[in-house]
């Protein structure tokens, strides 16, 4: 008899399998209840497993339905990005002028309640044996010596904290690898060695210590949007799922600065926990080459290597020959500069447009695109009609523009959504349903925007059922509130203080008014339009 059938209590013969791993097994009911509060802690939908290319990475121990919730956990330490404005060291918020400097170190906070948080203990103490405040006077800049901080509140735990400390020296560091990068050396004397001369700390820790912990902060770091501007946090059992640009759990946050993860889809027994670690909505070679600069491994997820991605052709140009083709490389899986050196071919004429050519175009029209004057529904149209020349309507750069511009119509000052044209608020609708759909075939665990463009979409078709005949509009409500219920679904984890979360509370009380709306209808026409 294998060991997992033996009960967990006794070790008797046992059948029944914990539901929430299942790993482990009870001979009965009773022992199951007795040994639950020892084995919550353990009890995960997934175990720990390693491999040569991956390092360690999750596997799903059971099925995990769509929506559930596979981890939850607060950080191991949190503290400022590494390239911010004066912040204040309890909340992780901007403080400018009339900030109030902590009273025994002179770092400045935005409140006496901040000066008192815990997370602040590591810096206050190392100022305080320096024998010097600290003055920060150029607010609302990227101030330099921010830098050290995260990076202090790591050493002091390995300092002073061992059992925190064993927890973050577990984690990936690439010290060899970044050995080779320009930016270790530039670690090395910013931040190295500004921390051993300016806290006078060159007899307890060494150049090496502090840039391997540089290393674990880039490698494991996540941003938290829970303050303006983010913070940086590692998470310890977080840090072990894996990177795919298709990944099949996401990520969000609690209020109080957890780390949440659920699952984006079915997830079977032996699969792979993912997250993205970059941004899904960038081009496959900005994706690769950013992961590799920040987490030093070039991805080589079914994504990467489908060049249409997905058939979705995210990363498709047009064909210049006035064929109606549409032009791509054969991969854009080689590395360095490889992707920049491809020829790409047409489908219809096969003809070759150098990479020189296509990247020239792709130049000019990102930074067309961030010129788009911000809040304007007007110059958004321009570039999209510029842009369609060039690109597939799916395209990376497309898709950015269309998200703006189906956000943009209905709340510009003076248009708002009732005040939105004909063409406008069809317009508006189209581009949220056909901007979902394909966004639900390139990465289908995607929530955040997904939902933000369901709610839109919610909206929009409300009032197109509004403006129509009385006989349509039970059928534009119903669609809506379907929608919305999708919506608040994808939103329903996000935390309050964030503009999903807001929307997701707008959410609910969009779904009281349809549903009032509804009955009124329904009690005026009857069933039958139902
Ligand atoms: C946050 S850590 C993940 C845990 C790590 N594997 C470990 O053993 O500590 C990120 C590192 O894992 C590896 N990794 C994660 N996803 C990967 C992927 N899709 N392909 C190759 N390496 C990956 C890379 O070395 C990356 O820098």
């Amino acid at each position: 008899m294998s060991e997992e059938t033996l009960c967990q209590v006794c070790a008797k013969s046992a059948r029944q399998k914990c539901a929430g791993c299942h790993l482990v097994f009870y001979c009965t009911k009773e022992h199951q209840k007795s040994d639950w509060k020892t084995h919550k802690k353990a009890c995960k939908p997934y175990k720990v497993c390693q491999d040569d290319t991956l390092g360690r990475y999750l596997e799903a121990t059971r099925d995990i339905k769509p929506n559930e919730i596979v981890l939850k956990e607060a950080p191991l330490i949190w503290g400022p990005a590494e390239n911010t404005v004066p912040v204040c060291l309890g909340c992780g918020n901007t403080v400018d002028e009339n900030c109030k400097p902590c009273f025994k170190c002179g770092w400045p906070f935005c409140s006496e309640t901040c000066q008192k948080s815990p997370a602040h203990i590591p810096e206050c103490r190392y100022t305080v044996m320096r024998g010097d405040k600290v003055a920060v006077k150029n607010f609302g800049i990227v101030h330099p010596i921010y830098q050290c901080i995260t990076v202090l509140r790591c050493l002091y735990q390995k300092q002073f904290l061992p059992e925190v400390w064993e927890k973050i020296d577990k984690l990936e560091s690439h010290c060899e690898h970044r050995k080779n990068h320009p930016k270790y050396e530039n670690d090395r004397v910013t931040i190295a060695q500004f921390i051993l001369r300016f806290f006078k700390l060159g007899t307890v820790f060494t150049e090496e210590e502090i840039l391997r912990i540089v290393g674990i902060l880039t490698v494991n770091g996540h941003e938290v949007p829970l303050s303006e501007p983010c913070y940086e946090a590692i998470y310890q059992t977080c840090s072990m799922f894996e990177h795919n640009c298709r990944p099949n759990c996401r990520k969000s946050f609690t209020d109080d600065g957890q780390i949440l993860i659920t699952s984006g889809q079915k997830i079977s027994k032996g699969d792979h926990l993912t997250i993205c670690y970059t941004d899904p909505l960038w081009g496959t070679s900005n994706r690769r080459h950013h992961l590799y600069q920040t987490k030093y491994f070039w991805c080589n997820c079914s994504r990467c290597k489908d060049v249409t991605e997905g058939g979705t052709n995210f990363s498709t140009m047009k064909c210049q020959n006035e064929c109606n083709g549409y032009i791509l490389p054969k991969t854009f899986l080689d590395n360095e500069d490889g992707d920049k050196l491809q020829d790409w071919e047409c489908n219809k004429c096969k003809k070759i447009m150098n990479s020189y050519s296509v990247h020239e175009i792709l130049e000019r029209l990102g930074k067309d695109l961030s010129l788009i004057e911000k809040g304007s529904s007007k110059s958004c149209k321009e570039y999209i009609s510029h842009a369609e020349d060039f690109l597939h309507s799916n395209h990376y750069y497309l898709t950015d523009a269309k998200i703006n511009l189906s956000q943009l119509l209905g709340h510009e000052e003076k248009t708002l959504l009732p005040n939105l044209s004909e063409d406008d608020i069809l317009l508006k609708a189209k581009l949220c349903r056909s901007l979902t759909n394909m966004i639900k075939k390139l990465v289908p665990g995607e929530h955040r925007l997904t939902g933000l463009l369901l709610f839109e979409l919610h909206a929009a078709i409300a009032e197109i059922g509004r403006r129509g005949s009385p006989e349509s509009l039970p059928e534009a409500l119903m669609e809506s509130k379907n929608i919305l219920m999708e919506a608040m679904g994808l939103l329903k984890f996000e935390p309050e203080s964030l503009p999903e979360g807001k929307i997701y509370k707008q959410a609910q009380k969009n779904l009281i008014d349809i549903e009032r709306v509804l009955k009124t209808v329904q009690t005026t026409f009857g069933d039958k339009l139902l």
